[in-house]
C-alpha cells in the first residue's frame, strides 16, 4: 500500500511566521503613509499571500489601490520579507515533534502554501527543516493555488503520495476549503491566523497544539476518508 502522506500548511501552522510578516507588512505600508496594523487585523489580511494582504489593508483603511501601486508594494513587501528570514520565524510547539513522529512512522511530509516557493523553501531551510519534506509547494509553484484544490493535490503527486492516503493540517479557512473540495480529511489547528475560529469553517477535527495530532488521529482520519 501508498505510503500515507501528511500536507502542513505553513504560516500560522507549522511555523509562527507572524512577527515578520507584520514587520514587512507594515514596513511596505509605512512606503504608501498608511499606519501600522495591529495583530487582531493582520489576523484577518493573511491567508492568501503577500498581494492579498496589502489589498486587504488597504481596503481596511478605505484606500483605494491602484494596480501599479499594487504591484510596487508587493515588490517592497517581498524584498524586505524575503531579506529578513528566517527573523524571529520559528515552528510552533511541539511542530518538529510531530515531524519526527510522522516521519518514524513512514509517512511523507509536504508543504502546501500560498507563500511563494522561494520564500517558503529560503524559510524551511534557515529553520533546518528541508530534508523532511519531500515536497514544499507555493502559490506560484502550479497555475493554482490554495483554495484550488489541485495545489493540494499535486503537491502530494509532487510528493510522491496518493490523495486516497493523505491528509492535510491547516490554520485557516482557506486550507480547510481546500482539503474538503479535494475530499482530503483536515486537521485545524487553533493558534493560527484566522479572524473567525477554525471550527466555523467545518473541519474533520480542531487542535490546539501539535501534540494532539497524533499517530492513531492521522490514521483513522484517512480510514474514514475512503
Ligand atoms: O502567507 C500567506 O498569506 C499564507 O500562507 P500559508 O498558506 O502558509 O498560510
Ligand atoms: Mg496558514
Amino acid at each position: 500500500m501508498a505510503r500515507p502522506i501528511i500536507v502542513f500548511d505553513l504560516d500560522g501552522t507549522l511555523v509562527d511566521t507572524a512577527p515578520d510578516l507584520m514587520d514587512s507588512l507594515n514596513h511596505t505600508l509605512a512606503t504608501s503613509d498608511l499606519p501600522a496594523v495591529d495583530e487582531p487585523s493582520f489576523r484577518r489580511f493573511v491567508g492568501n499571500g503577500g498581494r492579498v494582504m496589502i489589498e486587504r489593508a488597504f481596503a481596511a483603511q478605505n484606500r483605494p489601490l491602484t494596480a501599479v501601486e499594487h504591484d510596487r508594494l508587493l515588490h517592497v513587501f517581498l524584498e524586505h520579507y524575503s531579506a529578513n528570514i528566517p527573523g524571529r520565524s520559528r515552528p510552533f510547539p511541539g511542530a518538529t515533534d510531530a515531524i519526527a513522529r510522522f516521519e518514524s512512522e513512514g509517512y511523507i511530509l509536504a508543504i502546501c502554501t500560498n507563500k511563494y516557493e522561494a520564500n517558503s523553501l529560503a524559510l524551511i531551510d534557515a529553520l533546518g527543516l528541508s530534508s523532511h519534506f519531500a515536497a514544499n509547494c507555493g502559490q506560484d509553484t502550479f497555475p493554482f493555488r490554495k483554495p484550488d484544490p489541485r495545489h493540494l493535490t499535486e503537491t502530494i503527486l509532487k510528493a510522491g503520495g496518493n490523495p486516497d492516503r493523505a491528509v492535510m493540517v491547516g490554520d485557516s479557512r482557506t486550507d480547510i476549503d481546500t482539503a474538503k473540495a479535494a475530499g482530503i480529511p483536515v486537521v485545524a489547528v487553533d493558534f493560527g491566523y484566522t479572524d473567525r475560529h477554525v471550527s466555523a469553517f467545518d473541519p474533520s477535527v480542531v487542535v490546539s497544539h501539535f501534540d494532539e495530532i497524533t499517530l492513531d488521529l492521522a490514521h483513522n482520519l484517512i480510514k474514514s476518508a475512503n
